[in-house]
């Protein structure tokens, strides 16, 4: 590792309003390495990243990036330093070529050369997997190929501090893997990559040194061997708050011979995808796993009665008359008590314009409307209340925009909603993306909670681990279809990856999860 320190931060403060974010914050971190920076939601870690960029100005203290005082963004990028923030900022109506060089010396193509156009494919080709064609319109491609010309964009720059806030937590485990042979890259040329991620297993695989901060605080900075969960969870968290222990059920394969709850039978979630029968138990939690793209986000969205299946029908059992019917909508789904959580909160959870309350209690508001359709929101505050302490959401005013929350705050308050809505099956899709390490916990320990009292649990994470003693059954999808069901010791990493890329039950996976350049 090289020893020339290339990011200082000395006793940095810096609040909004009344919300002091951050306090006091020390930080440095040195040539040549990958450091992580860690912390609960609302700790101020998005708040440290954008000071470093210059995009926010500190109230106290010094910051230095490669020995120079940075005031703007501009400032930032002269001397070296590129963020990727957690918004995917693509213009659309601009060719893929124009945006991965947007801002630098024009963006013509004539006095672009074609050295350039070289490099950029490269790089895109390594990062994608496939190759891109460069003269297509942003537009016409998918979310993840537009994260993808945000990443390579701000590595075509050669940074020498490169700070990636929260910007692998929407990919699949390939992509990750992609995205870390990068930053090995990067590092081996000698370059600083601060990481600010939520996912341990990536920080365990690729930092070689942790800062973590607690309300505001640095608190420690962790070596490579030291950057465990346990570790990390102690400093992150104030004892009073921590959970006692990582507790780890077994998966009990006798909740899967309750009776069925939820039920899909010649299910095509795809177009020209195989068929596929799913069953629910009642009190089961039933993980699904699956690397992008191959049908289980599509699967989890019919069963939430978001979209419509090519083929095949839902059934819920209704609480009322223990019938089963047919659920083809949202409103089956909320009348047969189905809630749903997205992890793609900008697209499909908050509503920006509304309160923090308004966000949470949304769903409940239909049930609790007094004379004259009032709302009566006295009667939402216990619940409210109920599910702020249950989730720990670090909030100011109820009455705040959702949008002034941290985003794993954001997130937490989606689960709130889900909760709150007393259903009883919870479709959760990649929920804990952003959320830190205790909440993560704190959202298993009460699923399972949601379970043991009989109501029924379906998980889509893109991390294996999270199914790892937590989930009853795992159903993985392969070629958009539901390709296998793991239960008791098979719900273990190795198997779960087999499936995960098609492979026999028994076969080896010839993918190297340690692969690195
Ligand atoms: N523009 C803003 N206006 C008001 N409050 C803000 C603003 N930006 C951040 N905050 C507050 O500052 C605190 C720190 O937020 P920050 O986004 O830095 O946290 P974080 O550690 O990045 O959280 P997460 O893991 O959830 O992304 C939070 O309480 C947040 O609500």
């Amino acid at each position: 590792m090289g020893s020339e320190i290339t990011v200082k931060m000395v006793d940095v403060a810096k609040a909004f309003g009344e919300t002091r974010a951050l306090k006091k914050c020390d930080f440095e971190a040195r040539a040549g390495e990958v450091h992580a920076i860690v912390g609960e939601n609302g700790s101020g870690k998005s708040t440290m990243a954008k000071i470093m960029s210059g995009v926010l100005h500190p109230d106290a203290g010094k910051v230095t990036i490669l020995g120079e005082k940075v005031a703007s963004p501009v400032d930032a990028k002269r001397v070296g330093l590129t963020t990727i923030f957690q918004e995917v900022l693509v213009a659309d109506e601009a060719s893929v070529f124009e945006n991965l060089y947007v801002g630098r010396d024009g963006v013509f193509r004539s006095q672009l050369t074609g050295d350039r156009r070289t490099e950029a494919a490269e790089i895109l080709a390594r990062l994608v997997g496939k190759s891109v064609d460069l003269d297509q319109l942003a537009g016409s491609l998918p979310l993840s190929i537009k994260q993808w010309i945000v990443i390579a964009r701000a590595i075509l720059r050669r940074p020498q501090v490169l700070i990636l806030d929260e910007s692998s937590a929407a990919l699949d485990l390939d992509s990750t893997l992609r995205l870390h042979a990068e930053i090995d890259r990067l590092r081996a040329e000698g370059a600083t990559i601060l990481i600010v991620t939520h996912r341990i297993a990536e920080l365990v695989r690729i930092a070689d040194r942790a800062t973590i901060l607690r309300d505001g605080i640095t608190v420690g900075t962790l070596g490579k061997d030291e950057i465990t969960e346990e570790n990390l969870l102690s400093m992150m968290t104030p004892a009073d708050r921590r959970a006692s222990d990582a507790t780890e059920y077994a998966s009990r394969k006798k909740a899967l011979l309750a009776p069925l709850i939820l039920t899909a039978t010649g299910l095509a979630a795809h177009r020209s995808a195989r068929l596929f029968d799913f069953d629910l138990p009642k009190g089961s939690i039933v993980g699904v796993a699956g690397l992008d793209g191959q049908g289980q986000d599509a699967f989890i969205r019919v069963l939430a009665g978001i979209i419509q299946p090519f083929g095949g029908e839902v059934k819920v059992r209704s609480v009322d008359t223990d019938k089963m019917i047919a659920l083809q909508s949202l409103d089956d789904a909320a009348k047969l008590g189905v809630s749903y959580v997205s992890g793609d909160r900008k697209r499909e959870g908050i509503f920006p314009q509304q309160s923090i309350f308004e966000n949470l209690a949304i769903g409940v508001y239909r049930k609790t409307l007094g004379p004259l359709g009032v709302i009566r929101k006295p009667t939402l505050k216990p619940m409210f209340k109920r599910e702020v302490d249950r989730l720990r959401i670090k909030i100011g005013s109820p009455s705040n925009r959702i949008t002034s929350l941290s985003g794993g705050n954001q997130q937490k308050v989606l689960i709130g909603r889900a909760f709150a809505n007393d259903p009883q099956v919870i479709l959760l899709n990649d929920p804990a993306r952003g959320v830190d390490l205790g909440t993560k916990r704190d959202l298993y320990r009460e699923l399972r909670l949601f379970a043991e009292k009989g109501g029924s649990v379906i998980y889509v994470s893109s991390e294996i681990e999270e199914f790892i003693g937590f989930a009853d059954r795992v159903d993985v999808f392969f070629g958009g279809t539901l390709f296998r069901s793991l239960t008791g010791e098979e719900i273990a990493e190795a198997p779960i990856l087999a499936a995960m890329f098609g492979k026999a039950r028994d076969a080896s996976v010839d993918f190297d999860l340690e692969r690195t350049a």
